[in-house]
């Protein structure tokens, strides 16, 4: 339900293009204040989210509500349109007058993009962090309850990488619901507070970012490569996730404490004949947490 917190509400969208399904039965509401990283791999279906959320494509099914307001939703979706021939004192005018800003309003977002020195500058002649930078300053033109940035570290080099981490953060801090798109995790790991994974146009994790590496696994290996593989087959009937990784296993423990499942691995391996000569801990990596979430989705 739209709210103050929540000014964005999908609900059941689903996306189709012809055959491919981009997007399938998704209900998402990215919160005020916070920044949401939407993460997913090459064709996961982030943008065609956010252009659903935009209103730019319309759902094939499933519905988008948005709060009212002079400037509910901005977005910067693919290279911002700016007037390159123009000084960035009149892309900025010229937005204010499109968007009905007031001038405190410009001189506010001018501050938190830290734009001042360059106001006198012709677009064309700014670097890529500047433009994105004046391109984020005329997003927020308007106060928009939400902003979507899609993948906006792109060609950015390693210092404005980090300035707009902390533009992103500052924006979250105003009270908009933020949502940034990434298909590396950890590129808004410590810059984002929630996370969306998305695969194959599903949602597969919702929830805080801290959470989503969760608890530590088991990597067991057998003697025998063979007796590692036959393990990969046994566990599943035990209720165990399981996944080879070159000659080790990864189980993963769906809820249970970790040293519950290595007494099932060491009760199986018994059962079965396998001499074991690994079972530790791994605390996942967020890649790995990203890795077990996709094969999760695809077993
Ligand atoms: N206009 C379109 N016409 C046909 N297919 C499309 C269109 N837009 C997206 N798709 C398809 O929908 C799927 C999701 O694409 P989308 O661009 O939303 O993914 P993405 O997660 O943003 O990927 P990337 O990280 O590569 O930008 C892909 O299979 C893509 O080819």
């Amino acid at each position: 339900m739209i709210d103050t917190e929540t000014p964005v509400v999908l609900t059941a969208v689903t996306k189709k293009f012809g055959s491919t399904t981009a997007v399938r039965a998704v209900s998402w509401a990215p919160r005020r204040g916070r920044v949401t990283a939407l993460v997913g791999l090459n064709g996961a279906g982030k943008s065609t989210l956010m252009r659903v959320m935009t209103g730019l494509v319309k759902p094939t099914e499933g519905s988008v509500s948005v709060v009212r307001g002079r400037r509910p939703l901005s977005a910067m979706i693919e290279a911002p349109a700016l007037y390159k021939g123009l000084t960035v004192r009149r892309n900025l005018q010229i937005h204010r007058v499109l968007t009905g800003a007031s001038r405190a309003d410009a001189a506010e977002v001018t501050e938190l993009t830290q734009i001042g020195d360059m106001l006198g500058r012709r677009v064309g002649a700014l670097s890529q962090g500047y433009r994105q930078r004046l391109a984020i300053a005329l997003a927020l033109l308007g106060d928009p309850a939400v902003l979507l940035l899609d993948e906006p570290t792109n060609a950015l080099d390693p210092e404005a990488i980090v300035h707009l981490r902390a533009l992103i953060r500052g924006v979250a801090a105003r009270n908009t619901a933020v949502v940034v798109s990434s298909h590396q995790l950890r590129e808004l790991e410590g810059t984002a507070d929630a996370l969306t994974v998305l695969h194959d146009g599903q949602v597969l994790y919702d929830g805080p970012f801290t959470s989503f590496v969760g608890s530590p696994s088991l990597r067991v290996r057998a003697l025998d490569p063979e007796g590692t593989r036959k393990l990969a087959e046994l566990l599943p009937a035990d209720g165990v996730r399981t996944d080879l990784r070159g000659e080790a296993l990864h189980a993963v423990p769906d809820g249970q404490p970790v040293d519950d499942l290595a007494r099932r691995v060491f009760a199986a391996a018994a059962e079965a004949g396998i001499d074991l000569v690994e079972v530790s801990h791994i605390s996942p990596t967020l890649e790995e947490a990203f890795h077990t979430a996709i094969s999760g989705a695809r077993a």
